[in-house]
């Protein structure tokens, strides 16, 4: 059931958000002091078996039924020369995505996960931001709710990605708005320098135009956001309600999800960083996410890639936490 119809019942979800586990957390924590290694020898694969655990609420977590799910969008702003690609590469990479020839139809088959796309209304592209808002509030909603309603509650993990022509700028803007400084533009798709000068240019006359909402996180996406970055919003949101653990990807991912950070923080612990993008601004973004990424093998193509490889890491961690026997049941003896 879909929980809202307007942004202001959006809102209200955010005042309503589940915490993990206790008992499952603290279940998964003995377990994991008893397994056959010494204490802290797998490294970060011990965090995120536990904080799988306690989101999933159980002392024995899995990742065997991932779902990623990729949102595709256009961008008005893509007038203002900020891509390296032409607007049209949009719908033409959705069709690659639905015949399984693009890179993240590869790793998901790779990590045994569930592929879905949403497209959300290519033929009609946001507003350009320098120009007026991005969104309606009508189509702001429309697009968080797509998002909130593709997520599977079943899913053991939840990775979002996106395809969409300009929307490292929209990333960069919504960065700079949340979190305020300059500089959050990069090369995204492999831009020149003038043409990242030009994505400065649109970030700042962006924030300029809309200085009278940067204050309030949603009307920041619905003013300088685009309709794939407010439905990973509502689907970040959505794996919160459900408890489905989720594994950010590159900039663009971190820029939709920040705005539930800045709304109230807290709300992405339910999430880990998958990977450091090439973005120049992403390690930046995930210090004021509070994310370690997990991965960092230079990528910068979004689709959720840089998550999906890391839903193998998840799966290793997984594989050892309940696989591995403990000191008693291999008689081995436990050091001082
Ligand atoms: O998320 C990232 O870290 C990332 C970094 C560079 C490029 N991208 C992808 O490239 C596209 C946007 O790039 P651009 O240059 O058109 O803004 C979009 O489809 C994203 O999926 C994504
Ligand atoms: C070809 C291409 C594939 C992509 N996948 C995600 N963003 C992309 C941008 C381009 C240009």
């Amino acid at each position: 059931m879909m929980p809202f119809q307007t942004l202001a019942e959006f809102r209200s979800l955010l005042d309503r958000l589940p915490t993990p586990d206790a008992a499952a957390l603290a279940g998964a924590g003995a377990r994991n002091g008893q397994l056959t290694k010494p204490p802290g020898a797998l490294g970060r694969l011990e965090q995120v078996a536990l904080w799988l655990a306690g989101w999933q609420g159980t002392d024995k977590p899995h990742a065997g039924r991932p779902q990623i799910v990729i949102f595709a969008g256009n961008h008005g702003v893509t007038a203002q020369g900020v891509s390296a690609f032409p607007p049209e590469v949009t719908v033409q990479m959705v069709a690659n995505f639905a015949h399984g020839g693009a890179a993240i139809n590869q790793l998901a088959k790779a990590f045994g996960a569930k592929l879905d796309v949403v497209p959300l209304e290519l033929e009609r592209p946001t507003a350009d931001f320098t120009q007026g808002p991005a969104m309606t509030e009508a189509e702001v909603v429309a697009a968080l709710r797509a998002g909130y309603g593709a997520v599977d509650p079943e899913a053991d993990l939840f990775v979002a990605g996106e395809m969409g022509i300009g929307n490292t700028t929209v990333a960069a803007a919504l960065a700079a708005a949340l979190y305020g400084g300059t500089g959050w533009a990069g090369r995204g798709t492999g831009v020149d320098d003038a043409g990242l000068g030009r994505k400065e240019a649109a970030v700042a006359a962006g924030l300029a135009r809309h200085a009278a909402v940067l204050g309030d996180p949603l009307e920041v996406l619905r003013c300088l956001g685009g309709r794939e970055l407010a439905a990973m919003t509502g689907a970040i949101l959505a794996a919160r309600m459900h408890r489905v653990p989720v594994i950010l990807d590159g900039f663009v991912v971190c820029a939709a999800a920040a705005v539930l950070e800045r709304s109230v923080p807290g709300a992405l612990d339910h999430c880990i960083a998958g990977h450091q993008s090439a973005e120049g601004a992403h390690p930046r973004l995930l210090e004021r996410l509070g994310k370690e990424p997990l991965l960092s093998l230079g990528l910068r193509l979004g689709e959720g890639s840089g998550a999906a490889l890391a839903i193998g890491v998840v799966q290793g961690a997984v594989a050892c936490h309940s696989g591995m026997a403990t000191f008693a049941e291999a008689g081995v003896a436990a050091g001082s």
